[in-house]
């Protein structure tokens, strides 16, 4: 069995809140940490109501909503992870913020054994690994969205990761949380992200040079090859500002065209139209 059973989360934005979801439900005993008091309380919100949700569609009696709600707690300061198993990072991706939160972690963490993993799409866990004083025990642990749904996770290890702590992220996600772990070498991407990706920006260029309309080509995809969500309704799900960071860094390592985001993507992002998190995208939300 697993050895993890305190887990930090750091970010309770989306991903964040689907992790510390997933974990709590696991019967882990689950600390959040989010940088301001609003931010923690609109992350704690989110993570409440989808755990209301799963009561209320049965997925879980009362009794467990209570324990698993007990199981969470929350907090600005990171120095509260100082006696977590494992910290799942998932924050903005971008790689300076996460740096500076893997060098804060190095020191607030104290136990010897500890893993720092992130949930980073595409940023190279080397350089995460390599600003802590112990990269042998950093690993990309990658969900997908929405978290308590997706049933994989992608484990990363960075070339100076051990081959025991990618042992126990493994124990981890599969005995303790029933994801299916696959493993993927640390290349912008991984596995799904460098497939998905340019798919869904080539439906954004098809959209942008008027082919087809978002529908048809939603429901193209829909009806015509049994996706459960088309890849305009899918980039809005996962947040436009993280399908163009994601093609950023794919464009940035490979330098292949396949991975440029095309100026619409761009320019939505610039607009804030990010999505059903914005309440708009290329479709429109919460009306
Ligand atoms: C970019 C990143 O690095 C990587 C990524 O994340 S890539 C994105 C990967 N994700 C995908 O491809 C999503 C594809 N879409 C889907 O799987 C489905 O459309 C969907 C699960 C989002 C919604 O499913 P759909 O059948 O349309 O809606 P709905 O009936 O409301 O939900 C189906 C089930 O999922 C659950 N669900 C949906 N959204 C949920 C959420 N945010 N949290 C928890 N549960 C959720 C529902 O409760 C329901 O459960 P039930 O069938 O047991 O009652």
């Amino acid at each position: 069995m697993t050895d993890i059973e305190r887990v930090g989360v750091v970010g309770c934005g989306q991903m964040g809140a689907g992790i510390a979801e997933v974990c709590a439900r696991a019967g882990l005993d689950v600390r959040v940490a989010e940088t301001t008091g609003e931010a923690l309380e609109i992350g704690r919100t989110r993570l409440f109501n989808s755990l209301s949700k799963a009561a209320d569609r049965g997925k879980i009696s009362e009794a467990e909503l209570k324990a698993t709600q007990d199981r969470l707690s929350f907090t600005t300061d990171l120095g509260e992870f100082a006696d977590r198993d494992l910290v799942i990072e998932a924050v903005v991706e971008n790689e300076q913020v996460k740096t500076e939160i893997f060098q804060v972690l190095d020191q607030v963490v104290t136990r010897q054994d500890a893993i720092l993993a992130s949930n980073t799409s595409s940023i190279p866990l080397v350089k995460l690994a390599v600003a802590t004083s112990r990269p042998d025990q950093v690993v990309g642990i990658h969900f997908f969205n929405p978290a308590p749904v997706q049933q994989l996770v992608e484990l990363i290890p960075a070339l100076t990761t051990s081959e025991g702590t990618l042992g126990r992220a493994q124990l981890f996600a599969e005995k303790a949380l029933g994801k299916h772990a696959i493993r993927a070498q640390d290349r912008s991407g991984f596995v799904v992200n460098a497939l998905l990706i340019p798919y869904l920006l080539s439906a954004i260029r098809m959209f942008e040079s008027g082919i087809a309309s978002r529908e048809d080509i939603d429901n193209g995809m829909e009806l015509g090859c049994a996706h459960p969500m088309g890849p305009l309704k899918l980039s809005d799900l996962i947040g436009l500002d993280t399908v163009a960071s994601v093609a950023y860094s794919m464009y940035e390592e490979y330098k292949e065209p396949l991975y440029a985001a095309p100026p619409l993507l761009q320019r939505m992002v610039d607009a804030g139209r990010l999505g059903r998190k914005s309440g708009s995208g290329f479709y429109t939300y919460g009306q």
